[in-house]
């Protein structure tokens, strides 16, 4: 059966669900956007199939209804979906960040017959705007659903039905255990890059030096206070409670290293990394995100035009599939380190053969 979706915010998250849901031949994807440039480039890019400039006006002929604005926004689209005069067959869902108030948004909307069953993709990026969509984007991450208690099971299925062709893995969490355990793993470390950034720039008076030397390390820690501020703004905003139990934890976590560093016992110092090496090395976690399995390879590559085509001709020769191929600059006025990533272990140990036999440059697996 045909099925047409609208999907309101065309960026980063609405454009990938977008191009993801247009791989189902059943599904025509219709897209809006407050913004006109990327309205315009969206239908150009072929992120959608159409667009429309009337959201309320086609509302009442779609099956399903995406938002994927920012989370402020989503609640104000959900208000104004109270007069829109949906037919009760009609899906509404999300893919915000917070789930608490937009699930409450949810039971006023249930009271008028209409169906919001909350989503959140655990996977993105600090990249925003639609020319960062990407098709594969949620493939293997969590996908977290949360569907009202009560909530049809039929209806349910439908949506996991048509999410299926974002290839992530779905789950369901109640809003509040969502809300929590995103402010661990995503929302308070959010704010932790974005303050150390701000310590950062408090150096750059007295040593401007400093953020010279800020290498690996910092980028790794930092690159998420490069996201949108204004997605973090309504994120923060949203679940401040939870975010705000989470900086409490830390500053006692901050008082333990404080007597550590008092104390200045090497035994006590080595033991407190060690077991955060242990835990961090049992997650199941790599390069794009939380509970995301990726399989890296770096090539020391050096810096002339051509190194990157003649990596992946070996690899074609060879028929080896990439999944992503990427420069990460580590240092400045130096060669890049290439990182190619792989589908699972098993090409990514051929790659690093292939490439051992073929070239001389220098590989290495994170
Ligand atoms: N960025 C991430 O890593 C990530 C991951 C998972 C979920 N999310 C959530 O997905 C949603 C979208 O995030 P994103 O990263 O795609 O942001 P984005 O900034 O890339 O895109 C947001 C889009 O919404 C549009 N927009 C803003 N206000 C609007 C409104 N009132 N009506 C219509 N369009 C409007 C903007 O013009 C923009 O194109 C947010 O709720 C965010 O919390 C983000
Ligand atoms: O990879 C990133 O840059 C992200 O910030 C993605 C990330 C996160 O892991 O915190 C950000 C917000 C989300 O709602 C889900 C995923």
């Amino acid at each position: 059966m045909k099925q047409t979706v609208l999907v309101v915010g065309l960026g980063l998250i609405g454009g990938s669900i977008a191009l993801a849901l247009q791989k189902s031949p059943n599904v025509r994807v219709i897209g809006f956007d407050a913004n006109s440039d990327t309205l315009q480039s969206a239908k150009v890019l072929g992120v959608v199939q159409d667009v429309t400039k009337n959201p309320e006006e086609i509302a009442k002929k779609v099956d399903v209804i995406v938002f994927a604005t920012p989370v402020n926004a989503t609640l104000e689209w959900m208000e104004s979906l109270k007069s829109w005069g949906l037919p009760s067959t009609t899906i509404v869902t999300d893919t915000g960040s917070t789930k608490s108030l937009i699930m409450e948004k949810a039971y006023e909307l249930r009271q008028q017959g209409i169906t919001f069953i909350g989503g959140h993709p655990m996977a993105g990026s600090h990249k925003s705007g639609v020319l960062a969509a990407k098709p594969y984007l949620f493939e293997n991450a969590y996908y977290m659903l949360t569907p009202l208690e009560g909530e049809n099971e039929e209806t349910i299925n439908n949506l996991q039905d048509l999410l299926q062709y974002t290839s992530a893995k779905l789950m369901r969490v109640t809003a509040t255990e969502h809300d929590h355990m995103t402010s661990v793993v995503s929302h308070f470390p959010h704010i932790v890059a974005a303050s150390l950034v701000h310590q950062l720039h408090a150096e750059g008076t007295d040593n401007p030096i400093t953020k010279l030397l800020a290498a690996g390390g910092f980028r790794d820690l930092t690159r998420i206070a490069s996201s949108n501020p204004i997605l973090w703004r309504d994120i923060t905003m949203q679940n401040r409670q939870q975010i705000a139990e989470q900086l409490a934890d830390w500053q006692a976590e901050m008082k333990r290293v404080q007597d550590l560093l008092t104390v200045g016992e090497a035994a006590q110092i080595e033991d407190y990394f060690a077991k955060a090496k242990m835990v961090r090395d049992e997650l199941p976690i790599s390069s794009q995100g939380a509970m995301y399995m990726t399989y890296d390879l770096y090539v020391d590559v050096p810096d002339y035009p051509g190194s990157i085509a003649e990596i992946t001709a070996f690899l074609a020769e060879e028929r080896i599939s990439i999944t992503n191929i990427r420069i990460v600059e580590t240092r400045e006025d130096v060669f890049g380190i290439l990182v190619v990533s792989f589908q699972n272990a098993d090409d990514r140990e051929r790659a690093a053969a292939c490439i051992q036999k073929r070239s001389p440059y220098e590989i290495y697996i994170s």
